[in-house]
């Protein structure tokens, strides 16, 4: 089964592209690389054993991505390029808007024109806004999007769905990812967005390695327990091993116009403060931090109810918190190393 894997050279992607290989799926890599580069490539080469196809096109492209199609017979797509800072997408909507959502449609139209039957978007917990209740279920109802950059994907849901209710000859799946973190325990892939990191275990991880001086934890009057934001943090390896179970639970869909949606977190909620003291704690180091005001757009808590994957996907999260710190510490002394 060859599998598109668009985004593959990102952080999420390029982890999914190595438990796509070890499940027996044949990834193909499309990537701009706006945000990553060939350095992941390497790495994916390294723990592998592969040089898996990598084509460097913008998903935009209908044409470039229409000849791609017409060379790679496809059995499946994972769609992960897009663009994702939040605070950035505030700013410039339209280039999030643009590129996320125009790619979405450049690759469902030649999905349904090449005739590939599966197809797994990048969703995120971000189309619940801040929810009335948690752990939020599937059947939470969405909130009006925060920022652009969630209404993209609210967006992107909707599209799918009409879609594939159309008979489109497409079926798929919006995994609704919570707060991925960590890296490949080989340390071979990790996270390493280009410029200032805007999420928060990359920016921890540079500041402790003394590439940046400190970090500013945003806000700490939100109602819980000592102030901060909780969030379901997720190992990115047990995400990525999310989307080969998406894939095979397409794969045994008879109807051709199946679409669903799951919640891809480890239903555990935990403050910003318990990452960071976690983070000193497994790792021996010492963070410099300060808290700062809160920061626009942020939803003050948030975690997975994860009974729907577990039990209809058969996947559970099986690294703790403490195991994503620690991989994410590694990968960063790794690449501080060799530069
Ligand atoms: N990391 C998170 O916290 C998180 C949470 C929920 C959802 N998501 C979604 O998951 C997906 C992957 O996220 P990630 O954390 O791996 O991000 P990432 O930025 O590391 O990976 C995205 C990759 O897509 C590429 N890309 C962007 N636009 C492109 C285009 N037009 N054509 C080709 N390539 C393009 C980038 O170069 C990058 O390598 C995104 O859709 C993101 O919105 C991420
Ligand atoms: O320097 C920082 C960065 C983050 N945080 C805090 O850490 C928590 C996590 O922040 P991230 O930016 O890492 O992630 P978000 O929870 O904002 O995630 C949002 O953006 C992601 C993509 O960037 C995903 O799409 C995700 O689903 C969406 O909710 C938040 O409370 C945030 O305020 C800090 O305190 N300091």
């Amino acid at each position: 089964m060859k599998i598109l894997v668009t985004g593959g050279a990102g952080f999420i992607g390029s982890h999914t592209v190595v438990e796509l290989d070890k499940a027996g799926f044949e990834p193909v890599i499309v990537d701009n690389l706006y945000n990553s580069n060939p350095g992941v490539l390497e790495g994916i080469k390294k723990i592998t054993g592969k040089d898996f196809p990598f084509y460097e096109i913008d998903c935009n492209d209908s044409e470039k991505i229409r000849a791609l199609f017409e060379k790679e017979k496809f059995d499946g797509i994972i769609h992960f390029a897009a663009y994702k800072a939040v605070g950035e997408s505030v700013e410039k909507p339209l280039n999030y808007y643009e590129n996320n959502l125009i790619s979405l449609l450049v690759l469902l139209r030649a999905a349904q024109e090449f005739k590939v039957p599966n197809f797994v978007f990048s969703s995120s917990c971000t189309v619940y806004g801040q929810p009335d209740a948690i752990p939020v279920t599937e059947n939470t109802p969405r909130k009006p999007a925060n920022s652009p950059y969630g209404n993209t994907k609210a967006i992107g849901e909707d599209i799918i769905r009409d879609y594939v209710y159309a008979k489109s000859g497409v079926r798929a799946i919006s995994l609704r990812y919570f707060n991925p973190i960590g890296a490949h325990e080989s340390s071979l892939i990790g996270e390493l967005p280009n410029g200032v990191p805007s999420n928060l275990v990359p920016f921890i991880t540079q500041t402790a390695a003394g590439l940046r001086q400190s970090l500013t934890v945003f806000g700490s009057d939100y109602d819980t327990a000592d102030g901060t934001c909780i969030r379901d943090f997720i190992h990115v390896v047990d995400l990525a091993k999310a989307h080969v179970k998406a894939l095979e639970l397409l794969g045994e869909q008879t109807e051709s116009d199946y679409y669903d949606v799951f919640n891809v977190g480890t239903g555990e909620g935990y403050t910003v403060l318990d990452l960071i003291n976690t983070f000193e704690k497994v790792n021996g180091v010492k963070l410099n931090y300060t808290i700062g005001p809160r920061r626009a757009g942020d939803v003050e808590k948030i975690y997975a109810q994860s009974d729907k994957v577990n039990n209809v996907m058969k996947w559970h999260a099986e690294k703790t918190m403490a195991d994503a710190l620690k991989d994410a510490w590694n990968w960063q002394l790794k690449i501080t190393a060799q530069q």
